[in-house]
């Protein structure tokens, strides 16, 4: 993978910094861009859609530097890694800011925890979901190579992803939350990989050593 490159989509949701340089301690020889320029980000050999925030500020983001389109075309093409926030807009909609319609790009919902959460023993749940928690695998994927099932990941947020037809991890917070979900050449989690040690800079080392699948799933929108 010495020449590949990977672009982080930069949109102005989030410090970047902590991926950026998460990926440079795992990809030996991989140039890391940090670029909000849709031409960059296309000619990339993969690309990071982090994100951290409100889903409503994301869209707006994306759509006002042409971004929302790019996003579409990347997953169509070749692999992506979506990350919190920018797992979230992958879907179809989220409950967040009264709701707000996403890249409707993977099938499912963005929901709130509620305000009385609890696990499953009745202790009361707090809301935003922060700090570690397991996640088991539901498939096999090229992504969890080397990290053992159940292994831990760092989780900040309040709305989780209810996208039962591409599950790829489950977390417990509870509900279930799917922590990971994984079709065709898109791999999205809510957990921080760059924040999660060395299970997280695995995950990171296994999409930069990816493969894109050989058939394009998505359409390419208009
Ligand atoms: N950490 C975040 O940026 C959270 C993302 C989203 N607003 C949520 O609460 O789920």
């Amino acid at each position: 993978m010495s020449s590949s490159s990977v672009a982080v989509v930069d949109y102005g949701m989030g410090n970047l910094h902590s991926v950026a340089s998460a990926l440079d301690k795992v990809g030996d020889g991989v140039k890391v861009i940090v670029t909000d320029c849709p031409d960059t980000i296309l000619s990339a050999d993969r690309v990071i859609f982090p994100g951290v925030g409100a889903i409503r500020d994301c869209m707006a983001e994306l759509k006002s530097r042409g971004l929302d389109e790019v996003i579409q075309e990347v997953a169509a093409q070749k692999p992506m890694l979506g990350i919190c926030l920018g797992m979230q807009a992958l879907l179809e909609n989220s409950e967040e800011n009264g709701g707000v319609e996403c890249l409707d790009i993977l099938p499912g919902a963005v929901k709130f925890f509620g305000n009385d959460l609890h696990d499953s023993a009745g202790t009361r749940l707090k809301v935003p979901h922060m700090g570690w928690n397991n996640v088991a695998h539901s498939i096999e994927h090229p992504l969890w190579e080397g990290i053992a099932n159940n292994s831990r990941f760092y989780f900040v947020h309040s709305y989780y992803v209810d996208a039962p037809d591409f599950v790829a991890g489950t977390a417990d917070y509870g509900v279930q939350v799917h922590a990971a979900l994984a079709c065709e050449n898109v791999f999205a989690v809510q957990f921080h990989p760059e924040k999660s040690g060395e299970a997280g800079l695995r995950l990171l080392r296994n999409f930069l050593n990816w493969d894109r699948p050989t058939a394009s799933f998505f359409p390419v929108s208009d």
